[in-house]
C-alpha cells in the first residue's frame, strides 16, 4: 500500500462490555424480517424498479412470506409514490402483511408520505435521522441537542398525522441512521427521547432499528453494541429491536446473526443482498444459515432458483455464482476427493434411510431449495474416479468396480487435462463407449453351452478374429472359464481372468446386463466390459473388450 494506514484511518472506538451474554446465546426461532428490497435495495440501483418491476418483487416476497416490506420512500420520486397506491387501490397488500415507508424528518416528504399512505390498513412509518458524530458536524452542522430536536419535529408530525388518520393503525419505526458511527450513549439519548415524544408504551410498541449503515467493524462489535443498548435503554419491553446490516467489510451476515444472539428482535434486508455500495445483509443466507441448524426460518426459499431469478431480472444484477444457497455453482464439486465423499454420503443415505442430513460437503439438501442433484458432480482435470463413475451410473446406471472406475478415470482426466476444461457428462458416457465398447479384432457373435458334469460346462462359440469367423470350443466351470479356455486353445489368446462382476441395468423388458472383467495377459492387468440383454453374452464380450483393449 502507499498510504500509510495508520496515519489515514482509526480504529474503530469499541465499547468496553466485559459480561457480555451473547456469545452463550442459541438462536431457535427466526427473527421477525423486513424486506427492504423496494427501498434500500432499490434506491442502489443503476436504474431503479419501475412499478411492473416492483409489482414482480413484491408478488415475490409476498409468496416467500414476508410480513412486513419496506416499499418504498414516497415522498422522493413519483414512482416509488405511485407503486405504493397502485398496492393501495388495487388491494395488493394481503390482511397479514404490512407495508413499510422510509421518510426522513422533513415536514414536506412526512405530510407527502401520509398521502401515499392513505387507505392503507397497516402501515409501518419509518422515519430516520443520521446521528453519527461525522454527520452531525460535516451534513447537518449542529450538535447533539440539534440532532434530537430534528428527530423529535420529525415524531411530533407523524403522532400528528397518525392520530388524525380514519384508515388504519400506524406503526411507528424509528432509525438513528448511521448508528454504527454514532457515540453509543448519544443513540440511547436520542431513542428514549423520541420513544417518549412517541408515546411508546404497553399495547403502543415503537420499532427501533439501529443500522450497521455503514458496517465498520467485527461483527462481535456490532453484536457488543447491541446488546449493551438492549440491556441500558430504557422502557426496553416497548421496543422491538430491529438491526439493518450493510455489508461494507464482508461480514454483513455474520453481523446480523450475532445481532440476533445479542438480543435483536428484527431484522432488516434484502434478497441475496443488494443494497447500497456492497449491499444490504441477504436475507436469504441468513434464513437458511437457520434452516440448516434445524430452525425453520418462518420464509419459503424451496424454489431458490425462481426467486433468484426474479431478482436478477427485477434489480438488473447477477447473482455471483458462488452466492451461498443460490449460486449456480454452490451444489456442484469438481474436485476428486469432494466427489467421492459425496458419492459415498448419497449412498449411505439411500442404505441408512436415515432422515437426517449428513452428506460431506454439502451443508443443505440441494433438494430442499429446489434443486437437483444432477449437478452436483461435474469433471474436470481435477475430478478422480468417484466423481466419473457417479456421473456413470447416474446417467448410465453403470456401477463400476474399483479397479474399473481407476482404469477409466485416468483416461478421463487425461482428456480433460489435454482440453483444459469440464467434460459434460455426456462425453464421458462417450469416452466410456469408445474405451470400452468400440470393435475390436475379437468380436463374440454366437455363443452355446452345455453342461458337461457337476461344476463343468463346454462351450462353443462364434467369433470374429482378426476379420476371419472363427468357432471355437473350450471347457471349465463355467462359461467365461470355457471362453478363456476355447481362447488360448483355439486361438492362442492366453489370458486369465483376475475380477468378475455384473449387475442389471434398468427393470423389466428393457433390462440388461452389465459385465466387467479384469483380464490378466502379456500386457498386464486390463479391463474390459460390455452390456447385453444376455448376462452370458455380456460376460463373454466383456471379456473380448479386454483382449481387445490389450
Ligand atoms: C442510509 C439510507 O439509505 S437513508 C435513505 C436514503 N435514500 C434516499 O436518499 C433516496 C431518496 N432521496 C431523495 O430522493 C432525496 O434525497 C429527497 C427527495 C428525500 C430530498 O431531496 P432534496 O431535498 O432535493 O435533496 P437532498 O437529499 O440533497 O437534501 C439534503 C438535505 O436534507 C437534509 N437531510 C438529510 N437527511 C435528513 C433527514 N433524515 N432528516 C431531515 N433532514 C435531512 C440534509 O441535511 C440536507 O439539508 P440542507 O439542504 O439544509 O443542507
Ligand atoms: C434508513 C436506514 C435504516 C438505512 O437505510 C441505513 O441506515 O442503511
Amino acid at each position: 500500500m502507499k498510504t500509510d494506514a495508520a496515519s489515514k484511518y482509526r480504529p474503530y472506538p469499541a465499547i468496553k462490555l466485559t459480561d457480555r451474554r451473547w456469545p452463550d446465546a442459541v438462536i431457535d426461532h427466526p427473527p421477525m424480517w423486513c424486506s427492504v428490497d423496494l427501498r434500500d435495495g432499490n434506491q442502489a440501483l443503476i436504474d431503479p424498479m419501475d412499478t411492473e418491476r416492483k409489482m414482480r418483487l413484491w408478488h415475490t416476497l409476498v409468496g416467500m412470506g414476508f410480513k412486513e416490506i419496506e416499499v418504498g420512500f414516497p415522498a422522493a420520486s413519483q414512482t416509488d409514490y405511485d407503486f405504493i397506491r397502485h398496492l393501495i387501490d388495487g388491494n395488493h397488500i394481503p390482511d397479514d402483511v404490512t407495508i413499510q415507508i422510509l421518510t426522513q424528518s422533513r415536514e414536506d416528504l412526512i405530510r407527502k408520505s401520509f398521502e401515499a399512505l392513505e387507505g392503507a390498513k397497516k402501515a409501518v412509518v419509518h422515519l430516520y435521522n443520521s446521528t453519527s458524530e461525522v454527520q452531525r458536524r460535516v451534513v447537518f452542522g449542529f450538535d447533539r441537542q440539534g440532532c434530537v430536536d430534528l428527530a423529535l419535529g420529525g415524531v411530533r408530525l407523524v403522532r400528528e398525522l397518525s392520530a388524525a388518520r380514519r384508515d388504519g393503525e400506524i406503526v411507528f419505526q424509528y432509525s438513528p441512521e448511521s448508528f454504527t458511527g454514532t457515540e453509543p450513549d448519544f443513540a440511547i439519548e436520542i431513542v428514549e427521547a423520541v420513544a417518549q415524544e412517541w408515546g411508546a408504551g404497553p399495547g403502543r410498541k415503537m420499532i427501533v432499528n439501529l443500522p450497521a449503515t455503514v458496517e465498520m467493524s467485527t461483527p462481535n462489535v456490532y453484536a457488543d453494541v447491541i446488546e449493551w443498548f438492549g440491556r441500558t435503554v430504557k422502557g426496553r419491553e416497548n421496543l422491538i429491536i430491529s438491526v439493518h446490516p450493510h455489508n461494507d467489510r464482508g461480514t454483513g451476515v455474520a453481523a446480523a446473526e450475532l445481532a440476533v444472539m445479542a438480543g435483536a428482535d428484527r431484522v432488516e434486508g434484502t434478497l441475496f443482498g443488494n443494497g447500497e455500495r456492497t449491499g444490504n445483509v441477504d436475507v436469504c443466507t441468513l434464513a437458511l444459515n437457520l434452516f440448516t441448524q434445524g430452525v425453520n426460518p418462518g420464509l419459503d426459499l424451496s424454489d431458490i432458483d425462481t426467486i433468484r431469478q426474479v431478482a436478477e431480472e427485477c434489480t438488473g444484477l447477477p447473482v455471483h455464482q458462488r452466492h451461498p444457497y443460490a449460486g449456480e455453482l454452490v451444489y456442484t464439486a469438481f474436485s476428486g476427493s469432494h466427489q467421492d465423499a459425496i458419492k459415498k454420503g448419497f449412498t449411505a443415505r439411500k442404505t441408512a434411510n436415515d432422515e437426517v442430513w449428513e452428506v460431506p460437503y454439502l451443508p443443505i439438501d440441494p433438494a430442499d431449495v429446489g434443486r437437483t442433484y444432477e449437478a452436483v458432480i461435474r469433471i474436470n482435470s481435477q475430478s478422480g474416479k468417484g466423481g466419473v463413475a457417479y456421473v456413470l451410473e447416474r446417467d448410465h446406471g453403470l456401477e463400476l468396480p474399483k479397479a474399473m472406475q481407476s482404469e477409466f478415470a485416468r483416461v478421463v482426466q487425461q482428456v480433460a487435462d489435454r482440453e483444459g476444461r469440464e467434460l459434460s457428462a455426456e462425453e464421458i458416457y462417450v469416452f466410456f463407449e469408445r474405451t470400452y465398447y468400440t470393435p475390436g479384432a475379437l468380436q463374440v457373435m454366437d455363443y452355446s453351452t452345455i453342461p458337461t458334469g457337476k461344476g463343468a460346462r463346454s462351450l462353443t462359440a462364434t467369433v470374429s478374429w482378426n476379420g476371419q469367423t472363427r468357432t471355437i470350443t473350450g471347457s471349465g466351470t463355467g462359461p467365461v472359464d470355457a471362453f478363456v479356455h476355447a481362447l488360448g486353445k483355439d486361438l492362442g489368446i492366453k489370458v486369465k481372468v483376475r475380477d468378475y462382476h455384473e449387475h442389471s441395468v434398468g427393470q423389466g423388458s428393457e433390462a440388461q446386463a452389465a459385465c466387467y472383467v479384469a483380464v490378466d495377459g502379456k500386457y498386464g492387468v486390463v479391463h474390459g466390459a460390455a452390456t447385453d440383454v444376455s448376462v452370458t453374452m455380456a460376460a463373454l464380450a466383456a471379456v473380448a473388450s479386454a483382449v481387445n483393449r490389450m
